[in-house]
């Protein structure tokens, strides 16, 4: 929660501007309830006549009223009216078009008007005594008498020869309007509402993804290891996607209904407050139901996350193993497996379907009997005077957006715990904690010459019992080649990965230039190396742009010598776009060495002080290996040359061999001296050498193995 409060706080803005205009839609979606009201009571029932007071009337009736009215009352009526050419008495139209004006004369007039109603079947007695008589009336409720005032008015006015009819048009096309009007503010304010709505997952997932991204570009391998490549692209997708959507759905919906539930409230409890009793009894079964709803489907929610992620895992592996699947004949079996977990899923899928698949008919239905017993309850009050038709349908309608209200807003807030579980995934990602740390304050080297050092290094995985490497000591010096070679597992890319700092040692230290290499910067560290890994990557786009990938604005001549000393440029001069040639994803549009060779381009292009070659050569035919060590030695004199390899003859020639064997240094020294001192080397040279090979070459005479007839290229 306090890191969901965290990336909402940068949208405090968008977020307030939103819930005014919630508040804003609330309102006028409420208004529309009281106007259709106003339009069946009003404009329907009482001919659009609103106030109990005459618009007109002959001399006949003001006769009949008069009677009626209190000295008080009759100095009203002759102020605000005037005789016209017929002798009839005209409210004066300044009076009529006022409001505030007509609620006043209403006040002073509804008793006079509602009783002429009664007069015919009021006692004489009865019409004498006003005050006992309106006593009478009032008991059968206000509306009653506002009806029965109304409906005095009226007949005044037909009597007095004109017709009603125009007066109710009017009516009904000003109130339509008026309607139109709301309806149409109301959905100018929705739309902004899901616009802004949109906006506010969007930021919040770009947010969440460029903060994701930021921290695995700074992960170690032990951060990548401990969630999985996989791991990771899920959450940056679609982790983030469910946040996303579930904040644009929260905001544009859930925040919306408690102001609509509230406000309907209030106009319930404004209009009938005996009646609230049955939406209170609504309100509660509604959230009875889809508190038993949530309580049967979250648990499964939270297990259809890691059903998903089971799936992604399996497809992952299928999809990149495909070829080697084919090539074992295990479709059947992968197949089976993939289904296992895909039916797992929609299994899950189809119980949370079916659940939820009851909640729209249930509430349904639980508002239908609602509606039901308003409208019976609401007719009692009809019967008796105390409410309206048109009341009662606003009443309906209010009770409707309550349980609606609490509907959204409780169904809405069902997906917070499925969006929390992918939030708290990507949360993870964002606050490991990094292992490799910038220096407090980092030392800059000058004139590097490129002396690397292993003090007594040794290393151990975090969730590894055994060291992979122990009292590792060597140097590499600059101008000199130095090999690490070694059984498989012996620990060789370990040692290069913690020169990169991919790891940091467990024991012991490693310098450049005497300087430990945890007090330089990450970037002036991987600055000076060029790295060539293990499995050559490429990224998208061109020869050019990924010979360039290390360096800014490389220059064609550059560029050009990086290609031939890596022996790239005989291929690529082969393609009809040259160096402008496409490379496409993961550079699987070029063979396995010549991507190769391209990645070592790459390191050349840098011009680094220091050359890491993890295994960088294998993938050559034996030909071009020695031939770009040659050239690569001669072109970059001065540099220090780490390569690890498997193959004896790439390591012949270099300045020192380290023998690893199952993480410990088993001898160091040149191929004739490991050939005497070390029985691993000896091993090994004796696997891949012949006897006479092996006798030449102890007798330093290497060139002598080299291929017959092969030039390697002028530079
Ligand atoms: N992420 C890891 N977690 C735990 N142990 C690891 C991890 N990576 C490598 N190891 C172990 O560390 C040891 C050294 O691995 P490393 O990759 O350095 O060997 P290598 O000599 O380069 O092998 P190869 O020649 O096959 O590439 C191996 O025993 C390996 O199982």
């Amino acid at each position: 929660m306090k890191f969901l409060m965290k990336q909402l706080k940068s949208q405090w803005l968008i977020i307030l501007v939103l819930l005014v205009s919630h508040i804003f839609r609330a309102h006028f979606t409420l208004l529309l309830p009281s106007y259709t009201s106003d339009l069946v009571d009003v404009g329907i029932q009482n001919s659009g006549f609103e106030y109990a007071v005459p618009l007109a009337m002959n001399q006949d009736d003001y006769a009949h009223l008069s009677p009626l009215l209190s000295q008080e009352e009759s100095e009203t009526l002759a102020t605000h009216y005037y005789q016209d050419n017929r002798g009839n008495y005209v409210l004066h139209e300044a009076v009529q078009k006022d409001d505030v004006q007509m609620q006043a004369l209403q006040n002073h007039l509804i008793e006079a008007m509602a009783l002429y109603q009664e007069s015919d079947s009021l006692p004489q007695e009865a019409y004498a005594d006003r005050d006992a008589a309106y006593e009478q009336l009032v008991a059968y409720g206000e509306n009653h008498v506002h009806n029965l005032g109304v409906q005095t008015a009226l007949s005044f006015y037909r009597n007095a020869g004109y017709n009603p009819h125009d007066i109710q048009v009017r009516y009904l096309l000003v109130q339509g309007s008026i309607m139109v009007g709301i309806a149409l503010i109301t959905v100018m304010i929705e739309v902004f509402a899901f616009y802004l709505s949109s906006i506010l997952g969007a930021n919040v997932g770009k947010q969440l993804r460029s903060e994701t991204f930021d921290k695995v570009l700074h992960f170690g391998e032990t951060e990548i290891n401990q969630f999985s490549t996989a791991s990771l692209i899920t959450r940056t997708t679609n982790d983030i996607q469910q946040v996303q959507m579930t904040i644009a759905i929260w905001f544009r919906g859930a925040a919306y209904a408690p102001f609509l539930a509230l406000g309907g409230m209030y106009y319930v409890l404004n209009t009938q407050k005996s009646m609230a009793w049955i939406l209170a009894v609504g309100v509660g079964v509604v959230f009875g139901l889809i508190a038993g709803l949530m309580a049967l489907t979250m648990p499964k929610y939270q297990i259809v996350q890691k059903l998903f992620d089971k799936v992604n895992l399996i497809a992952r592996e299928v999809l990149t193993g495909l070829q080697v699947i084919r090539a074992f004949g295990r479709q059947g079996y992968e197949t089976k497996r993939f289904d296992q977990a895909n039916e797992k899923l929609q299994g899950t899928h189809l119980f949370t379907g079916r659940v939820m698949s009851l909640i729209g008919p249930t509430i349904t239905l639980v508002m239908d009997i609602t509606s039901i017993f308003i409208v019976w309850f609401a007719a009692q009050n009809i019967a008796s005077g105390t409410m309206q038709v048109g009341d009662m349908m606003a009443y309906i309608t209010y009770s409707m957006q309550v349980m609606f209200g609490f509907l959204i807003f409780a169904g809405m807030s069902m997906q917070i715990p499925r969006a929390l579980i992918s939030l708290n995934r990507v949360r993870e990602v964002i606050e490991t904690s990094i292992s490799i740390h910038e220096p407090h304050e980092s030392v800059v080297l000058e004139d590097v010459a490129g002396v690397v050092s292993f003090n007594d290094v040794s290393f151990t995985f975090n969730d590894a019992e055994e060291p992979s490497l122990e009292h590792i000591d060597f140097t590499a010096r600059p101008g000199e080649t130095t090999a690490i070679i070694g059984s498989t597992g012996s620990g060789k890319s370990t040692i290069l990965n913690l020169l990169m700092r991919f790891h940091d040692v467990s024991e012991g230290s490693i310098t450049i230039d005497g300087v430990d290499i945890r007090q330089l910067s990450l970037r002036q560290l991987r600055d000076l190396i060029g790295y060539v890994p293990q499995r050559a990557v490429l990224f998208s786009g061109t020869i050019a742009s990924n010979i360039g990938y290390g360096v800014e604005n490389l220059s064609e001549p550059e560029l050009e010598r990086a290609a031939q000393i890596a022996h790239a440029e005989e291929f690529i001069q082969g393609k009809a776009q040259g160096y402008d040639a496409p490379i496409s994803q993961g550079g699987s549009n070029v063979s396995g060495g010549q991507k190769q060779r391209l990645s070592i381009a790459r390191a050349i292009a840098k011009d680094p002080e220091i050359y890491i070659f993890d295994d960088s050569f294998s993938a050559l035919d034996y030909r071009t290996d020695r031939s770009l060590r040659q050239v690569l030695k001669e072109e970059v004199s001065d540099a220090t040359l780490i390569i690890v390899a498997q193959r004896i003859s790439t390591i012949l020639d270099a300045d020192q061999i380290i023998v690893l064997d199952e993480g410990r240094v088993d001898g160091i020294g040149t191929h004739e001296e490991l050939l005497e001192s070390s029985s691993v080397y000896r091993e090994i040279a004796s696997s891949q050498l012949s006897e006479e090979e092996l006798a030449q070459t102890s007798d330093a005479n290497e060139s002598e193995i080299e291929m017959e007839g092969f030039d390697a290229p002028k530079i």
